[in-house]
């Protein structure tokens, strides 16, 4: 990118999150080959939390190495189970993964330590993320691990990082390990699920990355095995769909009705002329899906009460918006990242789009369709 405002931190950034996904694949496979549903059960819960624990302590640790350990990290984990003597197994499991995937930072093109991590430099390094952001100075957010029942199901999710500064969503990163690169991939992947034991090099995960105003939104392939990433290694742009009749517009919306009201979402799909059944996927990779232009449409409204959190929208969001789509609330305003770790006055629900034409159709449903809600 052409600007060297804030490159540096993107391009860490980037690397750092190449990594987690690397530890979160490997997190992955163990879990979905663990065969015993009565054992399977059990160990999903752990390897979730080994996985989100050990990407929050690698990425905590990756930044304050490249960036100085005096940056703000506001993150969804904390350390109060781990160091509990209950935890120590997980705790063993969790180191090991993270010396494990920071023995690998050479090949993502960073420097990881001289000598393996110990239990309680782990443990550091993942309770330092306990910034609230805010308004002023520069914060990054994580999502380690961002749709977790997509996770344990071997269906998709994604490793979630941005940077806030001044209250302004400044780079996002979101890695997308089960999303296939190839045009339509998220679609196909839903009818016809991409075996974890056959993902081979460059077909499925990306890393989608942006910088605000750049106006541009980047994608790589996921590098396997032995490979080295390169910068910008084969990085792509991606851009919102053209499509605005909303006949043939794709919507998306979070696979748990508890984290979204379904029937709203038809209700307001059916007003504005969609017609397509919504695209359900787990996590941010349905921010991911209209920055590549997949789908044109991600409404969410979660229950009355429900505060949604920063760190499951920042990068999502940026990507979208310079891809060239639009996000807002319900009510047409922007999202606001300024407010601390929630979004903050957040009207009714969000709605993403690739363009004004669709979204002002959306909001204008939504407006119609609130009065006979019950949410
Ligand atoms: N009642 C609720 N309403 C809306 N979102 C919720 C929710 N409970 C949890 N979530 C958030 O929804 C995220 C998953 O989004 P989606 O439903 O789009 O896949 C969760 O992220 P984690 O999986 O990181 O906890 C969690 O932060
Ligand atoms: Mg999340």
């Amino acid at each position: 990118m052409e600007n060297e405002e804030y490159s540096k931190e993107l391009n860490v950034a980037v690397r750092v999150v190449h990594m987690a996904c690397s530890l979160c694949e490997k997190v992955q496979k163990q879990l979905i080959s663990t065969n015993s549903d009565q054992v399977k059960s059990k160990d999903d819960h752990s390897l979730v939390t080994v996985a989100d624990w050990s990407v929050q302590a690698t990425v905590s640790w990756m930044l304050s190495k490249a960036l100085g350990s005096q940056i703000s990290i506001v993150a969804e984990e904390d350390t109060q189970t781990l160091s509990s003597p209950e935890s120590s197994s997980v705790l063993a499991k969790v180191v090991s993964a993270v010396n494990g995937c920071l023995a690998e930072a050479p090949r993502f093109g960073l420097q990881g330590p001289d000598n393996a991590l110990s239990a309680s430099q782990v443990l550091d390094a993942i309770s330092r993320c306990n910034s609230l952001g805010g308004p002023t100075g520069q914060h990054w957010v994580l999502d380690p691990v961002d749709g977790t029942l997509g996770f344990v199901r071997g269906d998709q999710y994604a490793v979630a990082l941005a940077m806030i500064d001044g209250g302004e969503v400044i780079i996002g990163v979101l890695g997308c390990p089960n999303y296939p690169v190839k045009d339509d991939g998220l679609k196909q992947y839903g009818q016809q699920k991409v075996s974890l034991s056959n993902k081979s090099s460059g077909e499925v995960g990306c890393v989608m990355y942006t910088r605000k105003g750049s106006r541009k939104a980047w994608m790589q392939p996921l590098i396997h095995y032995d490979q080295r990433l390169e910068w910008p290694n084969s990085a792509k742009p991606v851009q919102v769909s053209s499509i605005s009749n909303p006949a043939l517009a794709t919507f998306c919306e979070p696979v748990e009705k508890t984290n979204s009201d379904h029937s709203f979402a038809a209700g307001v799909a059916c007003n504005v002329g969609l017609r397509k059944k919504p695209l359900r996927v787990y996590s941010m990779v349905k921010y991911a899906a209209i920055a590549r232009g997949e789908a044109e449409i991600y409404m969410r409204f979660a229950r009355s009460g429900y505060k949604e959190k920063i760190w499951d929208h920042a990068a999502g969001v940026l990507l979208v918006l310079e891809a060239g789509g639009v996000v807002t609330d319900a009510g047409g305003r922007p999202l606001d990242f300024s407010k601390g770790i929630y979004l903050e006055g957040l009207d009714r629900g969000i709605i993403a789009c690739s363009g004004l034409q669709l979204h002002e159709k959306l909001i204008g449903a939504v407006y119609a369709s609130w009065e006979s809600s019950n949410l």
